[in-house]
């Protein structure tokens, strides 16, 4: 088959369209049977999903699902969480115009300043990104609960149109989240391979968002990893062996994209999971190499399961201590797709002890099912609870991917398809 063959087999049909712009427009969930998964649905609508071009660094923004989920993860990583300051409809999707054409730019290594320039007016980009590539950089954006809803009653019009399973995660034994370190209206990740690329795209943001939306969070993140090697968590252990593979299409169409029972503005979309956790690591690094183990039920050094040889042998659950962290995780029988980052926030005033742990990330299709029960297990089993304390908490849940032309959160705010 040629290119061209190929290209229109990916099209949709005309007629398929008119169906589901229905569908979007009621907001009407898309039956399972005879259209498919959803996951289908948005390689149809959109072809091939990302594969960054090694040669200009650039992941492309558009595509079925949005970037910055399933690309291997970026060394950098800056995620904030906005309030919308708006109650008009109309200035969110100005802001989303504004903040899908920045995200495309940046993703193509562009400032937002090409071809714009008046000496008597502050310039539109800050600049500290120009002469830098693209450095793989991914935006993905999500919606938290008050982007549906304020004060029990819909907002901008849509609250019919929250996804089934959005709402903050319910409190746990042990959290103590810092101020204001919880969900949001809106989430922006942002990944890349240098740093003040990421941090770049996220000031612009927050620059074009002035009067419509406030920064509520952020958090910066790290993670290094050698090629072929899984990258290590400040503890010092292998961090994501046993997360899904993202070559693995069907088992990422079970685990991480939304089903069809939700809304079809979430076709080719996920949910995301964020928690911030400390982590002790002065005590930590006073606890012995038998503790330590124990704590995860893994090898430091190898990432081997207890009573295995190798990271990628298949964990022995009766060989793992009951409060072990992946005993706990693995006897959920759940799975979730996990793009956790380091963090470091200096030093404690209050104890003079590092202020460093993870930014714990992760997408799947039902939190409810999936995250939750998990969490919940942990909060109350974990013996890794010794060295932490949960410190922030949100929920989002991310669209599905954005097609040239369209711009972020279309589908939802105007009940089209693209
Ligand atoms: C609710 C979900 C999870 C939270 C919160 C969490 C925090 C957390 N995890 C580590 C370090 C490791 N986690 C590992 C495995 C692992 N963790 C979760 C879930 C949560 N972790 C899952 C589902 C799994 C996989 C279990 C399995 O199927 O085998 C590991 C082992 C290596 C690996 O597979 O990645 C480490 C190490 C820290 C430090 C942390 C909070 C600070
Ligand atoms: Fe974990």
């Amino acid at each position: 088959m040629n290119k061209e063959a190929a290209t229109e087999k990916n099209k949709i049909s005309r007629r398929e369209l008119l169906k589901l712009s229905a569908f979007a427009g009621a907001g009407i969930a898309v039956g399972a049977s005879g259209l498919g998964t959803f996951s289908m649905f948005a390689d149809q609508l959109f072809g091939k999903t990302q594969n960054a071009s090694a040669n200009e660094m650039t992941v492309p923004f558009y595509g079925a699902h949005q970037a910055g989920i399933i690309h291997p993860q970026q060394t950098y990583s800056y995620t904030a969480s906005f309030n919308l300051l708006t109650e008009s409809k109309s200035d969110v999707i100005k802001l989303f115009k504004k903040w899908t054409e920045m995200a495309e730019t940046f993703s193509k290594g562009n400032s937002y300043a090409k071809g714009f320039s008046n000496d008597w007016l502050p310039p539109k980009d800050t600049g500290e990104a120009n002469d830098l590539s693209a450095a793989h950089l991914t935006v993905t954006f999500g919606f938290g609960p008050g982007f549906f809803q304020k004060n029990g009653l819909s907002r901008y019009g849509i609250g019919h149109l929250k996804p089934k399973h959005l709402k903050s995660i319910p409190s746990m034994p042990g959290d103590d989240f810092e101020d204001g370190f919880t969900g949001g209206d809106v989430c922006i990740q942002i990944c890349a391979s240098i740093q003040q690329v990421a941090f770049h795209a996220l000031r612009n943001f927050i620059k074009n968002s002035i009067g419509t939306a406030e920064v509520n969070w952020m958090q910066a993140g790290f993670l290094n990893a050698s090629e072929g090697k899984t990258g290590r968590n400040l503890f010092g252990f292998k961090d994501g062996t046993a997360n899904l593979s993202p070559k693995d299409k069907p088992k990422q169409n079970k685990i991480i994209w939304a089903d069809e029972k939700e809304p079809s503005w979430m076709i080719g979309g996920t949910y995301m999971a964020v928690r911030k956790i400390r982590m002790f690591l002065e005590v930590w690094d006073r606890s012995s190499l038998k503790d330590q183990e124990d704590t995860f039920g893994r090898k430091k050094d190898s990432g081997a399961p207890f009573g295995q040889i190798h990271e990628k042998d298949p964990v022995l659950l009766n060989k793992m201590p009951v409060d072990s962290h992946v005993r706990l995780a693995k006897s959920t029988k759940q799975e979730i797709f996990r793009r956790a980052y380091s963090y470091t926030d200096g030093v404690d005033p209050k104890t003079g002890s590092i202020n460093a742990g993870l930014f714990f990330v992760s997408f799947q299709q039902n939190p409810d099912k999936q995250f939750i029960p998990m969490l919940k297990l942990m909060s109350q089993k974990d013996k890794l609870n010794e060295y932490t304390k949960h410190v922030g908490s949100a929920m989002f849940a991310c669209p599905g991917g954005i097609k040239k032309g369209g711009y972020v959160g279309q589908r939802l705010l105007e009940g089209t398809l693209f």
